[in-house]
């Protein structure tokens, strides 16, 4: 037992001595230092029993991070906050918090499972004579970890994993949460062709704000809840951990403010994908793979992003249109920028096919206004697991709404506005309008804001009922044209697209 002690505490000093020339060496002239290395390194391996591991900053090239030292980076900002003398402090998520790790050139020491082991925090300033732009681009990082070689099984089954393990769960909870699109403008960051830029998500919307049935909600949150939770589950059934989502409905009912709900409730990323943007199928399988876990895929009015309405691949286009479309772009012409070649295959592929098996804990969502126009397979379940109506507002979404906005869970006036909605269509986001208050002080304002509702749902209720009348004229004029059996062209109904069924 003292033996153990006291090899152990043999271990750790020539362990703070190794560290200690590494600290000295870095002050040692370039020649030097390399003369010096190469015959210690041969002396020290005959009695050194310590092995090291380093783990660079840059993985490949200098532009991207290594994944591993990242990681390992989240992992010893909580490992070592409280051991580690010298700290670096930087701002996590939402700007509120701020995490702390530990400092160039220090070093903390961890237990697992019994085991000592030691982390060490480096940097390597290359002593060139250039002149660069970017002084800190220069500077290399990187951790090394030492550990005893006896423990090298139980390093590299178990801690190593461990370490992973926790250091991406701290990144998760540490990190902003991003809204990627790839239709970039100059003020997105990002900087590789093609990649996806990002601004930092912080939209407000939550499950409890949205209004909508009360039933229905509670249906998508287990939902959400299921798949989030779902990672054996979905290997155990054999299928990708990833879930398609519909979200259908006339402009203004929700559907794009459910999305920033789900992000919020499940702490995922969101990927606003612009499929007109997208060049090809290629490029669209690219951008697929660039994704990180934990995030939604959204394709917002799916219906009008590309012409995927019909079959799978193009047709050829008759002849006439063809001449057309050359007298348009004539040869060598630019072509319009949004000129995309995505198909319904490619698309199709993007959603489920072999590509979509890379990464997993993905959400893919697509919003509409006009279901009807698209083509089943798009939608079919499997694909689009889950089919959400979301539609004009009730009284239990008004009630929503009156709570949010106003601060008010009953008032007399809400009996004739619950009788008023029974018979007369609204947009949520005509209600929203209405109870926003025009000033923040005072209840009167409150029912300025429930009259003015009340006044906006009867002129609706006057407009819906001038709309029938209309309509039920022209009908009544074609009956009596075709009595007379006079040839007339049908007429368009030109409110369809906005109608819920
Ligand atoms: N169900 C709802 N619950 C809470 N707020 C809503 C709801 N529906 C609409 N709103 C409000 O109306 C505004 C517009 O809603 P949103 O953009 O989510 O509609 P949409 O269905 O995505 O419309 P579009 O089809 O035109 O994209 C939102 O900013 C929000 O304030
Ligand atoms: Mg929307």
């Amino acid at each position: 037992m003292l033996m153990q002690t006291s090899w152990t505490g043999l271990g750790t000093s020539i362990a703070s001595l190794m560290f200690l020339w590494t600290m000295i060496r870095k002050y040692l002239p370039r020649q030097f230092d390399l003369y010096i290395s190469t015959y210690t390194h041969k002396i020290f391996s005959y009695f050194y029993p310590y092995i090291e591991i380093t783990f660079q900053e840059y993985s490949g090239n200098r532009f991207s991070h290594s994944k591993a030292y990242t990681t390992i980076k989240s992992y010893l900002s909580a490992a070592t906050s409280e051991r580690a003398r010298k700290l670096k402090a930087d701002v996590g998520k939402d700007s509120s918090n701020l995490v702390v790790t530990m400092d160039d050139h220090e070093q903390v020491t961890e237990e697992f499972k019994g085991v000592k082991l030691w982390w060490s925090s480096n940097k390597k300033t290359p002593r060139t004579q250039t002149i660069s732009f970017y002084p800190a681009q220069d500077e290399h990082r990187y951790f090394t970890l030492t550990f005893h070689h006896r423990d090298r099984r139980l390093v590299m089954d178990c801690y190593l994993a461990h370490v992973m393990e926790e250091g991406k769960a701290i990144a998760v909870r540490n990190r902003q949460r991003k809204l990627y699109t790839n239709n970039r403008s100059k003020n997105w960051s990002g900087y590789k062709k093609n990649e996806w830029s990002y601004v930092v998500f912080e939209h407000p919307a939550t499950f409890e704000r949205l209004a909508m049935d009360p039933e229905k909600k509670e249906e998508i949150i287990d939902d959400l809840e299921a798949f989030k939770n779902g990672k054996d589950y979905y290997e155990k059934i054999g299928k990708a951990w990833k879930r398609g989502y519909l979200l259908y409905g006339p402009p203004g009912t929700g559907k794009s403010t459910m999305i920033s709900a789900m992000a919020n409730f499940l702490d995922y990323d969101v990927y606003d994908l612009e499929l007109t943007a997208v060049k090809d199928n290629t490029e669209l399988k690219k951008l697929f793979i660039e994704t990180s876990n934990k995030s939604i895929i959204v394709v917002e009015d799916i219906d009008c992003s590309l012409d995927l309405s019909g079959k799978r691949e193009k047709e050829e286009k008759p002849k006439e249109e063809e001449e057309e479309e050359k007298k348009k772009h004539p040869p060598g012409a630019k072509k319009e920028e949004h000129d995309s070649k995505v198909t319904l295959s490619g698309l199709l592929n993007f959603i489920d096919g072999l590509w979509s098996a890379c990464g997993g804990e993905r959400l893919i969502i697509f919003t509409t206004n006009h279901v009807e126009k698209l083509d089943p397979a798009l939608i079919r379940r499997g694909r689009m697991d889950k089919h959400i109506e979301l539609s004009y507002c009730t009284f239990e979404g008004f009630k929503v709404f009156a709570k949010n906005y106003l601060d008010l869970e009953s008032h007399p006036l809400f009996e004739r506005i619950r009788l008023m909605m029974e018979i007369t269509k609204i947009l949520p986001a005509d209600v929203a309008e209405k109870l926003m208050p025009k000033s923040f002080k005072g209840k009167r304002n409150a029912e300025s804001c429930l009259e003015d509702l009340i006044q906006f749902l009867q002129e609706a209720k006057a407009k819906e009922e001038e709309a029938i009348q209309l309509e039920l004229k022209s009908k009544e004029e074609i009956k009596s044209k075709e009595n007379g059996s006079v040839e007339i062209t049908p007429i368009e109904n030109g409110c369809a697209n906005r109608e819920v069924k």
